[in-house]
Parts: structure tokens; C-alpha cells; sequence
């Protein structure tokens, strides 16, 4: 959808700093409030430079020019991409120097799994955490079956809705794979996710994708940051990997809501098994962005199909019980009289 410039204006109240939500090293995202949809609230991404305002610092390492490409790019795939309830949903742009998409309330991923406040709802449950995991596995993979890699796959790019659903968001370094084989660009990503085999463009391929996702799966199941300079080893893979190859589970699995659990034991076993496939430097033993998503949904399932077997002993009792009641209950009662039996 093509919105007025000028309305998005308005809707931002002239970009004011007050409505500005977050800057990325290419442009300010502003909450907008769009005056002809009875106020609905929207997001507003512009490139930092492209608007003469005193509030809005200009950045020395990327043009004018290079802003206004980057958004166009960003414009170009999210307007491609059909709706997926998992992916952040593109609503229109102004002449492609403003983009609008759905506003997202409730913070980052990253926020709630690192950043306790007054401010922040309690770190989520293991299960939901593994629910988000899953969300964003389909997520991936539904790119990846539109020709997309996203290549900046963070927990500050996992955006939470009004429901609490998780979106990827921020689309500022993805290609499109036709687009890319035609022109190649540059390696790019952030540290701590990048793959460290893409060291060249021609290297780039949706394990590229997959290793950054490993990261945020490790990160979801520890609730450890991708690089923690207070700790040693710094970076979560180099951490993570050789504690899942002697098998100590336990000692990755943190974070309180239950994921140390016996319940969980050999789902935490799968999850990390899988996790250190995606972030393996043989890039071919890393799985499709598909088989991830089978996982996951094997993954949660198993705690159900292991619990089963105590839930049908549970209902075998309660039965055998009422049957005892009712023969005891025929035995004490005769013609004429009632017995309570409870
Ligand atoms: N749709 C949205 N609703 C609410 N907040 C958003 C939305 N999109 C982005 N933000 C917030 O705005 C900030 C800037 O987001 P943006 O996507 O431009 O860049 P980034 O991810 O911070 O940085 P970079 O582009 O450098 O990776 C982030 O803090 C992000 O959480």
C-alpha cells in the first residue's frame, strides 16, 4: 500500500522525538498513529539522514545515499513477501523513503531473556521459550521457501506483538537469492550470530541463516548472551558446543522455568544436539531451516508422549477405584435399604 507522505508526517508528529522508538545503524524506527484508521498505531522506519531535524544525530559511516538504498532494499523484499504469522507484516511505504509496518509493543527477545527490570515481564517458562524457538524455526524456513535469507537472524530482531507472539523483524540485510547470484554484496550480519564461514560473498547460502539461528537457539535454552565478555569463553558457541559433545546438559540448560526439569531431559538432549548441527563449521552437516522446524515440533511433542504413560496409570486408578466403590456398594446394599459408600 502507498501511504502520503505528508500523513506519515503528521501520524509521527513531524517526527518528534518523542515518538521515536529505536535507532539500527541505518535509519529510526518512530511509533506513528495513523489519524484516518482511527488512530491505529503503526511503526515508521526512515533513513537517519534523510530528514533535516536537529534530533536526529547524523551517522559518519553510512551516506545519505546508502540509507535511502538500504530502506529501498528493505521496502523491496518485505513488500514480496506473503503474510506469515511468524514475520513481522509489512503495511505500505511513503515513495520508498518511509516504511510502514505493524508496531510491535512488548520488546525484543532479547530483552527478555537478558534484561531484568520493574519494566520487563518475568523471563518466559522453558516451554515457551521453546514455543518462541519453534515460531522463529517457521519463520526461517518460510523465508528460505521465498528465495530470502535474512542474514541478520538476532534476539534483538525477534519482536514480540500485542499477543506476545514473536515476529522476525528487520529486514535491513536480507537478499533476495536470484538478486544476490545476479549482483553479489559483501558479507554482512552482526558478531556473535555471523557465520564464520561466510567470509566471502559467494560463500553465502541459507546455512548461513541456520548458523545464526543455532545461536539464538542456544541462547533461548541457556538464557546466556551470544557474546558475554564476563565470562570465558566470551562467544556462546565456543561455550555451549563442547559441553553438548561430552553430554552435560544440565549445565547449559538455565534460566528457571522449569527447563532442568527430568520431565525435559531428553528434549534438552535433542534441542542442543540440533543446535550444535546448526553452528557445526561443516557447513553441509548443518540441517535445512525445514528439518529445524520438524524438530522443534518433535521436540515439543516429547515431554507430552513421555508424560502420557503417568497420566493413563492416573485415569487406570481413578477407574479401578469407582469399580471397588460400585461392587462394594452392591455388596452392602439389599431391597428396601440404601448404603453410601464415598
Ligand atoms: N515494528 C516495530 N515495532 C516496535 N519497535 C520496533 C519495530 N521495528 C523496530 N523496532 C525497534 O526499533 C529499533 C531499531 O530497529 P531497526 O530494525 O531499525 O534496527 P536494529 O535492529 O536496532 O539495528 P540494525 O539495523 O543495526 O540491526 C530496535 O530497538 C527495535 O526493537
Amino acid at each position: 500500500m502507498e501511504f502520503d507522505y505528508e500523513k506519515l508526517v503528521s501520524a509521527t508528529d513531524g517526527f518528534s522525538p518523542s515518538r521515536l522508538i529505536g535507532k539500527g545503524s541505518h535509519g529510526y524506527v518512530y511509533e506513528g498513529l495513523l489519524h484516518e484508521e482511527h488512530n491505529r498505531v503503526v511503526a515508521i522506519k526512515t533513513p537517519s539522514l534523510s530528514l533535516s531535524r536537529s534530533s536526529q544525530p547524523s551517522s559518519p559511516l553510512i551516506t545519505k545515499t546508502e540509507q535511502m538504498k538500504k530502506l529501498e532494499d528493505e521496502i523491496k523484499i518485505m513488500s514480496s513477501l506473503p503474510y506469515n504469522p511468524h514475520v513481522l507484516t509489512f503495511l505500505g511505504h511513503a515513495e520508498k523513503r518511509l516504511m510502514v509496518v505493524e508496531y510491535m509493543p512488548n520488546g525484543s527477545l532479547h530483552q527478555l531473556l537478558h534484561v531484568s527490570s520493574s519494566a520487563t515481564p518475568p523471563r518466559p517458562t522453558w516451554l515457551k521459550r521453546i514455543e518462541i524457538a519453534l515460531k522463529i524455526a517457521r519463520a526461517v524456513h518460510f523465508l528460505h521457501e521465498q528465495g530470502i535469507l535474512h542474514r541478520d537472524i538476532k534476539s534483538d530482531n525477534i519482536l514480540f506483538d500485542s499477543s506476545w507472539e514473536p515476529k522476525l523483524a528487520d529486514f535491513g540485510l536480507a537478499v533476495d537469492l536470484v538478486a544476490e547470484k545476479k549482483a553479489p554484496t559483501a558479507p554482512a550480519g552482526t558478531i556473535g550470530y555471523l557465520d564464520p564461514s561466510y567470509t566471502s560473498p559467494e560463500k553465502l547460502s541459507a546455512k548461513t541463516d541456520v548458523y545464526s539461528y543455532g545461536v539464538v537457539l542456544l541462547e533461548i535454552v541457556s538464557c546466556r548472551k551470544a557474546i558475554d565478555v564476563s565470562r570465558s569463553p566470551a562467544s556462546i558457541v565456543d561455550w555451549a558446543v563442547p559441553l553438548i559433545e561430552e553430554g552435560k546438559i544440565g549445565e547449559i540448560c538455565g534460566g528457571g522455568g522449569g527447563g532442568g526439569s527430568g520431565v525435559f531431559v531428553e528434549t534438552n538432549l535433542r534441542l542442543l544436539r540440533m543446535a550444535a548441527r546448526c553452528v557445526s563449521s561443516d557447513v553441509e552437516s548443518r540441517p535445512s531451516s525445514g528439518e529445524i522446524a520438524a524438530e522443534m515440533v518433535a521436540c515439543l511433542t516429547e515431554p507430552v508422549r513421555r508424560s502420557l504413560p503417568l497420566w493413563i496409570s492416573f485415569f487406570r486408578g481413578v477407574v479401578k477405584l469407582k469399580r471397588r466403590k460400585k461392587r462394594l456398594r452392591e455388596r452392602m446394599t439389599w431391597p428396601g435399604q440404601t448404603c453410601r459408600v464415598r
